[in-house]
C-alpha cells in the first residue's frame, strides 16, 4: 500500500497513482483481470444485479471485460458511461445493444453513440462498477479528475434514493492508499474489489457528506 505524503495534492497523487497502474505489464494486467473475475463472478451482488454499469478499461485500469461478457451471457442489461455533448459536465449510462455503434468521447475513450432511448436513470441501476485512480478502505475514491461519477451520484446521495445502485470500485491492489483526502462532493463507494480482495465499506460512512 502506498503511504501517502499528506502534503501531496490530489493532482500530484493522481499523477503518481496513474503512473503506477500504467506500469503494470500486459501479463500482470491479464492476470489481474482474471483474478477480478474470479473474485466477483459468483458473488451474490453480481448474481442478483440485472442492470449493471461497467466501463471500458484504458490507462492501466483493471479490465472488467470478462465480467461484462459474463453479464451479457447471463442475460443482464449492461450499461456504459457516455459523456453528454452538452452540458459537458454530464455523464449518463447507456445500455449496450447487439449492433451497437460506437464513438470516441473527448478523452479518446470509446463510448456507445448517444441514444437517449437507451439511457437509464442512475438510481434505477442495480450496480455501478467505477473505474478509479486511487481508493482507500473507507470508501474514498480518486478518479480521473472530471468529477463525472460524483456528479452522477450527487442527487442520489442527497435525496431519498440512498438505496440506489451499489457503487463498487474496481481496482488493482497497487491503487490502494491508507487515506485519501476527502472533498465535500466526494460520494463514497460501498465496496472496492481488487485483483486480491474485497474492501467492504462500513455503512456509517455511506453518504456522510
Ligand atoms: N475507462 C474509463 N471510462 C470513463 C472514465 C474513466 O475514468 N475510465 N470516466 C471517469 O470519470 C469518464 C471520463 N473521464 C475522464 C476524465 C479525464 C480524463 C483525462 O484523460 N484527462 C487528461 C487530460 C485532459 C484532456 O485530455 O483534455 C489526462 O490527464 O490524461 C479522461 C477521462 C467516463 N468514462
Ligand atoms: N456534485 C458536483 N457538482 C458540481 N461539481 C462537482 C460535483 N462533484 C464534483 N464536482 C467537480 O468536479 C471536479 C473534479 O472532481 P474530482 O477531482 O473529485 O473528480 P474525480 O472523482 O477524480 O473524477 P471522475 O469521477 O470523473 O473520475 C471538482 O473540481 C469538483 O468541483
Amino acid at each position: 500500500m502506498i503511504q501517502v505524503n499528506p502534503s501531496l495534492s490530489r493532482a500530484q497523487l493522481r499523477t503518481q497513482l496513474r503512473k503506477q497502474r500504467r506500469n503494470l505489464s500486459p501479463s500482470q494486467q491479464t492476470l489481474a483481470a482474471q483474478q477480478l473475475y474470479r473474485q466477483f463472478a459468483q458473488h451474490p451482488l453480481f448474481r442478483r444485479a440485472q442492470h449493471i454499469a461497467f466501463y471500458l478499461a484504458g490507462d492501466g485500469e483493471i479490465n472488467p471485460q470478462l465480467l461484462l461478457q459474463e453479464a451479457l451471457q447471463r442475460g443482464k442489461h449492461v450499461y456504459l458511461p457516455v459523456l453528454s455533448p452538452w452540458p459537458k459536465t454530464t455523464m449518463v449510462f447507456q445500455r449496450v445493444g447487439v449492433q451497437q455503434q460506437w464513438e470516441k468521447n473527448r478523452f479518446g475513450i470509446l463510448q456507445p453513440r448517444w441514444c437517449a432511448a437507451d439511457q437509464r436513470a442512475v438510481w434505477t441501476l442495480d450496480a455501478v462498477f467505477l473505474p478509479l485512480v486511487g481508493f482507500d478502505p473507507q470508501g474514498g475514491r480518486l478518479g480521473m479528475g472530471g468529477g463525472f461519477y460524483d456528479r452522477c451520484f450527487a442527487q442520489l446521495c442527497r435525496s431519498a434514493h440512498r438505496l440506489g445502485p451499489q457503487r463498487i470500485g474496481l481496482a488493482h491492489e497497487c491503487q490502494r492508499v491508507a487515506q485519501l483526502p476527502v472533498e465535500p462532493w466526494d460520494v463514497p463507494l460501498h465496496a472496492v474489489v481488487t485483483d486480491q480482495q474485497w474492501y467492504a465499506v462500513p455503512a456509517s460512512t455511506d453518504c456522510a457528506g
